[in-house]
């Protein structure tokens, strides 16, 4: 392991799914190194690349104009192989034969595991910089692709609401999350969705089909009409966004359509907050590698550059902000406008 002083070459991966803004993280990170002579080496799919010694040399001219495209350039994946003790010491015995003075991380909280995984292992730094869809890592306000991912949802909630309005209907979308609802509630209150089913509601108080009828049928009443879009996160319904469309039509006398997301929210060209907080945390996981820390994320915080211990960014949970929650299911919940009428 080197000291400060003697940081002259970082390893770098993406890993896990891949977010729009990752390749302006991994730009920012050869960028910033290069200003104090550091090489950049990139290690190709993930953890898999410290296995398979997939890497390749990364300096300005690979990473200067990459910035406004999703996906990432030394690409992502997800390894099974690593886990194991053998594929951590392997990737700890790869790191050393390349003289790697640093390690950095960008990916969500199953990468970092990861990195503590590597840690037992490897003694070198390690840094973190959030990069995943789901918004799900205490220590960060936003994580990287989080912003890009609500603005896709939001396009396409805004063009079912087209048909919805215009033929009456009812549509269930679902989104991306894994277990978190950040773009669940960000892209329903974009909307002025009617419902949102949400991980960290479904827990206390699970919705049922008779609950989710009766607001429709309440809304129908109160407005006259039935265009009525429902965001859904996945994993809060079993069988999805298809089976619960089949049970409401089976109970309503409208037809109920289901309309899942998927990996276009994974896409696209990253917005302009993603690119600027991957720029942002690239050169501030490269000041905290200067630094000598470890086993930290780089975040923002408020606005402000923040660190905190990989380990607290899975095992301590940031809240869905109670405010929002309550702007999108009390304050503006259709049927509350005119309660007596409806609840008639
Ligand atoms: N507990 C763990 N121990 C070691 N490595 C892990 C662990 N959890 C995840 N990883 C590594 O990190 C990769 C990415 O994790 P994953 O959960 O798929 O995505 P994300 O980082 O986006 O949450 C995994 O494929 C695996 O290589
Ligand atoms: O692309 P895959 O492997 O099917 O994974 C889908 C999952 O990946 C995500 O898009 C991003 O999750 P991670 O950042 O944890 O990898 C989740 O929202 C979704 O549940």
């Amino acid at each position: 392991m080197s000291s400060v002083n003697t940081i002259n070459r970082i390893a770098i991966i993406t890993s896990g799914g891949d977010a729009p803004g990752m390749n302006a993280a991994l730009r920012a990170v050869v960028l910033a190194a290069e200003n104090y002579g550091i090489e950049v080496m990139g290690f190709r799919h993930g953890y898999e690349g410290l296995l398979t010694n997939d890497f390749v040399k990364l300096d300005r001219e690979d990473v200067e104009h990459i910035l406004q495209y999703s996906g990432t350039i030394i690409k992502s994946a997800r390894s099974e192989r690593f886990k194991s003790e053998e594929g951590g010491r392997e990737a700890a015995t790869n790191l050393d034969a390349h003289q790697i003075d640093a390690f950095i991380v960008i990916g969500g909280d199953g990468s970092f595991r990861g990195a503590e995984h590597l840690a037992n292992f490897w003694k070198g730094p390690i840094i973190g910089i959030p990069g995943t869809i789901d918004n799900d890592l205490f220590g960060t306000d936003n994580t990287i692709g989080y912003d890009t991912a609500v603005e896709t949802a939001m396009d396409a909630l805004d063009k079912i609401r087209d048909t919805a309005e215009a033929m009456d209907r009812v549509f269930i979308v679902e989104v991306m999350g894994r277990n978190a609802g950040y773009i669940g509630i960000s892209s329903a209150m974009a909307c002025g969705a009617e419902r949102m089913i949400l991980p960290e509601l479904q827990k206390d108080k699970p919705l049922t089909v008779d609950a989710l009828v009766k607001h429709i049928e309440s809304v129908q009443r109160v407005r006259g009409d039935s265009s009525y879009v429902m965001v859904l996160c996945e994993n809060q319904w079993p069988g999805g966004a298809v089976r619960l469309a089949e049970q409401l039509e089976d109970r309503l006398n409208l037809p109920c359509r289901p309309c899942l997301l998927g990996h276009v929210q994974r896409g696209g060209r990253p917005t302009a907050m993603d690119r600027i907080l991957g720029t942002r945390l690239g050169v501030h996981a490269v000041e905290l590698v200067r630094q000598g820390k470890t086993a930290v994320m780089a975040g923002v915080t408020a606005n402000e550059l923040s660190e905190t211990p990989l380990i607290d960014t899975w095992t301590k949970r940031k809240k869905l902000s109670e405010e929002l929650i309550n702007i999108q299911q009390s304050l503006f919940n259709p049927i509350k406008k005119d309660r007596n009428k409806s609840t008639q």
